[in-house]
């Protein structure tokens, strides 16, 4: 049997040939304004590169790179039964992780959407009275017969949140459109704590863990050539072990038991990254979602990148061209003028259509947009949507350039999560591609590419559980799990 390789995506015959001139110039606008070339990356990447280690520095820049406080990898041989939330930008999880002390785990879940409101309640108690009733479910489910002492756990929380000590979270900013108020400026752990004390929940916090972070050692849990956890998702980030000589703001901050030579998980937080726009080209759609969100002027990175925001840049590109007259002339454009009414799902469906009419396209945009397309405008909305989705994944994969550049890592394994990465059409071979123009590789088959990206073990329910064994087994030996004094 000849091995083919990687299946290429469906080549579609798709002649624009019945589209009017005027909507093509403007379509060939719109595309090139979402095309980065390689030079552009290599540029972007140069940039990301020092404001990398601006964060590490005392000074600081935009990029926060957050000591996580996990000081060593793990060695597969952590053993034991954890609980694991996981607070993302569209789902909160809970999971019981059983470490099987052999680089195996098993998890049992549940998922809870959040519901929509709770992004913007005024009450800063409600979110963790959620987190709360969802974990007094999972328990009462799952011991039924009780719980004996005290189950620990790992609180991962999607959110940029300082860390003086392992069980602490000091919210920095909200982002992917929670808007909360309340809980910038305090301790996540604490708010939680309340809410779980208040029903008797025999449950003790452990450690804070970004997802990132989560991902990054639960992979390499299982596979010891992983060198970054990412998450292409609802938002964008990364994390990754540096050494701790390399942490200028660390200096005279640690105990003699986190030694220079030491490492130390860094949870990035470079959505951030680009927040003085000197280097990605934003495009004039990029500008209006900055504006309109409830964060101007922050997570530039991740708004052009990430699964909260790809929906709503198609969405103004094509209200953009309705305005412009040019499409959905005489249509009823309530709907389409709704900020945020198309999630991620609708470019990946355009995207993924398989029809030569694009009828899906035409279904879709009818039953939930209320609007009737001509194929013609189906076919340059789709062109759109690709270029939307092209530039998420070629520049979300210069976080990961710019880390193992700052690293000298020449090979190895990003291992990934979220469901962009998981679910939107084509951007593994996207990204990859991404990789290849930013390093200039000749290879062509990615298989072969020397920095593989690839998907992750469950970071933000067994990677949590493991920093909690990791942190448990610190504390058991009285070594620090913070700042000296924390
Ligand atoms: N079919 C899809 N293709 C790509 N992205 C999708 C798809 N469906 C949903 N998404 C996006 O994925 C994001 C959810 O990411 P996920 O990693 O599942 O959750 P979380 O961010 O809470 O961890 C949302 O922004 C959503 O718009
Ligand atoms: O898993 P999610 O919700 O897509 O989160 C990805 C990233 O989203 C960013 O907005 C957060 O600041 C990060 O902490 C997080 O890692």
């Amino acid at each position: 049997m000849v091995h083919l390789g990687p299946k290429k995506p469906p080549m579609r015959k798709g002649s624009m040939a019945d589209v009017p001139q005027d909507l093509i110039e403007a379509m060939t606008e719109v595309e090139s304004s979402f095309t980065v070339s390689g030079e552009q990356l290599r540029k972007v990447v140069d940039h990301f590169v020092s404001e990398l280690e601006k964060g590490l520095s005392k000074k600081g820049g935009n990029i926060p790179m957050i000591p996580a406080w996990v000081v060593k990898y793990p060695t597969g041989k952590e053993k034991g039964d954890y609980l694991a939330i996981d607070l993302g930008g569209t789902n909160l999880r809970v999971v019981l992780v059983k470490l099987g002390g052999d680089n195996t785990f098993d998890t049992t879940q549940s998922k809870y959407k959040l519901p929509d409101h709770i992004r913007t309640t005024q009450d800063s108690e409600e979110l963790f009275r959620f987190i709360a009733e969802c974990l007094e479910a999972f328990v009462k489910e799952t011991y039924i017969d009780g719980v004996k002492g005290t189950l620990p756990l790992g609180f991962t929380f999607s959110y940029p949140a300082s860390q003086d000590k392992i069980n602490e979270g000091i919210l920095q900013r909200w982002t992917k459109g929670f808007d909360i108020p309340g809980v910038e400026g305090h301790d996540v752990v604490g708010m939680l704590q309340k809410q779980m004390k208040a029903k008797n929940l025999p449950i003790d916090v452990v450690a804070l863990i970004n997802d990132t972070t989560g991902t990054l050692v639960a992979s390499l849990y299982t596979d010891p050539d992983t060198k970054m956890g990412v998450i292409f998702g609802t938002g964008v980030n990364g994390a990754y072990f540096e050494q701790v000589s390399d942490i200028e703001k660390l200096e005279g901050k640690l105990s003699d038991d986190i030694p220079p030579s030491s490492l130390m998980a860094i949870n990035c937080e470079y959505g951030s990254f680009d927040n003085e726009h000197v280097a990605l080209p934003r495009t004039k759609y990029d500008i209006i979602v900055d504006k309109q969100s409830p964060r101007p002027g922050q997570q530039t990175f991740e708004k052009m990148s990430s699964g909260y925001y790809l929906g709503e840049l198609l969405r103004l590109t094509i209200v953009d061209l309705h305005d412009r007259g040019l499409i959905l002339n005489h249509q009823d454009m309530s709907e389409l003028n709704k900020p945020y009414v198309m999630d991620t799902s609708y470019p990946a469906k355009i995207v993924e259509d398989p029809f030569e009419n694009l009828e899906d396209t035409d279904n879709l945009l009818q039953k939930d947009l209320k609007v009737k397309t001509t194929v013609q405008e189906r076919k340059v909305i789709r062109r759109i949507a690709e270029s939307i989705g092209r530039r998420s994944a070629r520049i979300s994969v210069c976080g990961i350039a710019a880390v193992c550049q700052k690293r000298g890592y020449t090979s190895g394994h990003i291992a990934a999560d979220g469901s962009v990465y998981k679910m939107y059409p084509n951007f593994k071979e996207m990204a990859h591609e991404g990789l290849r123009d930013i390093h200039e590789w000749t290879e062509t088959d990615p298989s072969k590419y020397p920095i593989q990206i690839v998907s992750a073990e469950d970071g933000s329910g067994a990677g949590a559980a493991v920093i909690a064994a990791l942190t448990e087994e610190r504390l058991a030996k009285g070594l620090s799990v913070g700042l000296t004094g924390a």
